[in-house]
């Protein structure tokens, strides 16, 4: 498959791009072809020597034209903008093609009127929204990939990346960071499958989630960890928040009367020269003194 990751108009791309491709290219430049032979055979001359300015111009112009024309059959295209972009320029290319052999010879009214003039102007409105169409698209990718760079697929809450990001530029002197794990989760996944966990975390990020408001944070940092972020304005509700999950957990029934419960490690940043890893650390630490104590609990860094 064609790279598409550059533009290029290195003639050895059209050994790689598809038959389609390769049979626009070469109705193209045949249609170019016959059209001149049949023009230059059949029409009377004009005198070459006056029109060699406007000749070159129209010359350049086509060779431009048919030079996207072959890059845009080299690209991947979303297939409306390919359909639309590709029509236009082939009508353009055809006005363009008898636009340089007016310069050569005298043609009949209807090919300037219809060929020249009709073709080249609804091939660059063609074309224009074809752009349009293209621009379009770019945009909703754009647009998919900057969510996707920052959400997690399966919970669709803010993934890792994103979580250490934010909290790493955070001007905040005093953050407190908690970590939430959830307890036996292998046990779950070994007793009702794989596809009942993936339910399970869905369920419990969903709850989670919404008890962070504001400038709070909560993501997936791990398979079946999260964690939140607080800001300083909001340490005295850290606690509070932390018991509201231990009950919301609770009361999510995975099967057969069996209900989650989580364990989660706090820490307060101790001063502006903690370093973000340093904190999340502190707060792990406290996670596995959570666990040792019997899980399903909260515990304070020290
Ligand atoms: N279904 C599912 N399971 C996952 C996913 N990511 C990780 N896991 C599983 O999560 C389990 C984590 O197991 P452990 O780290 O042993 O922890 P645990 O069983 O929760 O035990 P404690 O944390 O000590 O309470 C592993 O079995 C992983 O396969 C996921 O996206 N979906």
């Amino acid at each position: 498959m064609i790279k598409s990751e550059s533009v290029s108009l290195k003639l050895s791309r059209f050994m790689h791009i598809t038959k389609l491709n390769k049979f626009l290219i070469a109705a193209t430049l045949s249609y170019i072809t016959i059209f001149s032979i049949i023009s230059l055979n059949s029409l009377a001359f004009l005198n070459l020597g006056a029109n060699l300015y406007g000749l070159a111009t129209d010359l350049i112009s086509l060779v431009v034209i048919m030079s996207i024309f072959f890059v845009v059959q080299c690209s991947l295209l979303a297939r409306k903008a390919f359909v639309y972009v590709s029509i236009g320029l082939m009508l353009w290319i055809v006005g363009a093609t008898a636009d340089v052999l007016d310069e050569v010879v005298i043609q009949p009214l209807w090919v300037s009127m219809y060929i020249e003039d009709l073709c080249r102007s609804s091939g660059m409105v063609i074309t224009a929204y074809g752009l349009f169409k293209t621009m379009t698209f770019m945009q909703k990718m754009h647009k998919r990939l900057a969510q996707e760079f920052i959400i997690d697929d399966l919970t669709k809450v803010y993934n890792r990346r994103c979580f250490y990001e934010y909290v790493d530029r955070s001007h905040d002197k005093q953050y407190t960071l908690i970590v939430i794990d959830i307890d036996h989760f292998k046990s779950i996944n070994d007793e009702f499958g794989h596809d009942m966990g993936d339910r399970v975390l869905k369920v419990f990020a969903k709850k989670v989630n919404a008890l962070f408001e504001n400038e709070n944070m909560f993501a997936r940092i791990g398979g079946e960890e999260f964690a939140g972020y607080f800001p300083s304005s909001q340490f005295e509700n850290v606690v509070d928040v932390s018991e509201q999950i231990l009950e919301k957990v609770r009361t999510i029934n995975v099967k057969d009367d069996r209900f989650l419960t989580v364990s989660i490690g706090i820490a307060k940043r101790l001063n502006k020269h903690e370093h973000f890893d340093t904190v999340m650390k502190r707060a792990d630490q406290a996670l596995y003194l959570a666990k040792d104590s019997g899980r399903n609990q909260l515990r304070l860094a020290p």
